[in-house]
């Protein structure tokens, strides 16, 4: 089957190669895949910025449909869709595992990172942890909420959000598209989005958005504390140190600073500010398999839709750096139904 691998040596970049599976392990299911989203996490995990892993199938927004079980497999059966996400499986047994907080686990897998990913023809998958896609709901829309929806729903539980509160989605791409659609139709919130793209800024405003800060023009944090008084809560999606530091200053006292990009570097925080005004700052990662059923649901019911693009997986390069330079309104999702993927 074709693959798209991390390069040897890492370099940000992957090649489309044939790649052997390998036979199921008791608890194992075969997907055969129909969609694969691009996340700005796989060009993360492509440039080694986690830790180098030449050689891994990249991809953690897959849906396929299972064409296999091992023996012993009763969560699925052959035909259920499915969806493979960044939390790839826990151990099932330690204090996160046990108590709702699983992508927390210590022994976690994560595909296209520390498992192979979904940006392939085929990917096995351990059947309890591949969440079922419902059928009411278009397979190319749930890559979307497989990684960048669930991330995007957690955040704002995580935030706290309540109907009428403000929040900026600082950073209105992949995951933040989703943000907005999320807080506004969902939350019942009042969503300031900023991006420095003026066309992800218009898509902003057609999901929802009230409020739209192109990061150029001037002083963001002032921006929004002149307009609203400062934000309830800030999800950060940007891909920069800098609109973290911008994002602790537009908060309201009791604010909220949720973290959910992974630029690499450190969040200056002034320490008086935060007890002052009693900032909370709190990292959020992904979602759980309930989280993500009712993400699942929830685009099942149109309250949200993803903006997507299907391309091949021939393009995959031109993908990565398309989202590199901040040029991708969306998700482009690779298309393994009706594409030849040579
Ligand atoms: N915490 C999690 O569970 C989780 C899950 C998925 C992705 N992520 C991470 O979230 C980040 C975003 O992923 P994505 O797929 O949405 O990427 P993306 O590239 O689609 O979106 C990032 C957006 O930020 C905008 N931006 C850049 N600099 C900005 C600034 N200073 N202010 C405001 N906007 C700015 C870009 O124009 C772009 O629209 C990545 O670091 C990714 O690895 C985290
Ligand atoms: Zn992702
Ligand atoms: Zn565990």
């Amino acid at each position: 089957m074709k693959a798209a691998v991390i390069n040897d040596p890492v370099d940000g970049y992957v090649t489309v190669k044939d790649v052997q599976l390998r036979d199921l392990k008791p608890g194992e299911a075969l997907v055969d895949m129909e969609y694969c989203g691009l996340c700005h996490t796989d060009l993360h995990c492509a440039a080694g910025d986690f830790g180098k892993k030449p050689g891994r199938i990249i991809g953690h927004e897959g849906v396929g449909r299972v064409s296999k079980v091992a023996p012993g497999v009763t969560s699925l059966k052959v035909g259920d869709r499915v969806s493979i996400a960044w939390f790839f499986k826990g151990c099932g047994h330690c204090e996160y595992c046990l108590t709702g907080r699983e992508t927390l686990c210590r022994n976690v897998l994560n595909a296209g990172y520390t498992a192979d990913g979904a940006m392939a023809e085929q990917c096995i998958v351990p059947a309890d942890y591949a969440v079922k896609v419902p059928e009411g709901l278009d397979p190319v829309e749930a890559t979307s909420l497989t990684c960048a929806g669930v991330t995007m729903y957690k955040a704002l539980k995580v935030a706290d959000i309540k109907p009428g509160q403000w929040v900026s989605i600082v950073g209105a791409g992949g995951l933040g598209n989703l943000g907005i659609q999320f807080a506004h139709n969902v939350f019942g919130a009042h969503v300031i989005a900023v991006d420095g793209n003026p066309d992800k800024l218009q898509a902003a405003k057609e999901n929802g958005a009230e409020i739209l800060i192109n990061r150029h023009d001037g002083d963001v944090d002032q921006q929004i504390q002149e307009k609203v008084g400062g934000v309830h809560a800030a999800v950060v999606t940007a891909v920069t140190t800098a609109a973290f530091d911008q994002a602790v200053d537009s908060l309201r006292p009791d604010g909220k600073l949720v973290a959910v990009a992974l630029p690499q570097g450190d969040m200056k925080l002034n320490i008086a500010k935060t007890v002052l005004d009693g900032i909370i700052v709190a990292g959020s990662l992904v979602g759980t398999r309930q989280d993500l059923a009712e993400c699942f649901q929830f685009g099942a019911e149109g309250k949200v839709h993803p903006i997507v693009h299907t391309r091949k997986l021939s393009e995959i390069n031109d993908m990565i750096q398309e989202l590199k330079d901040n040029k991708v309104v969306g998700r482009n999702v690779v298309d393994f139904v009706h594409n030849d993927n040579d």
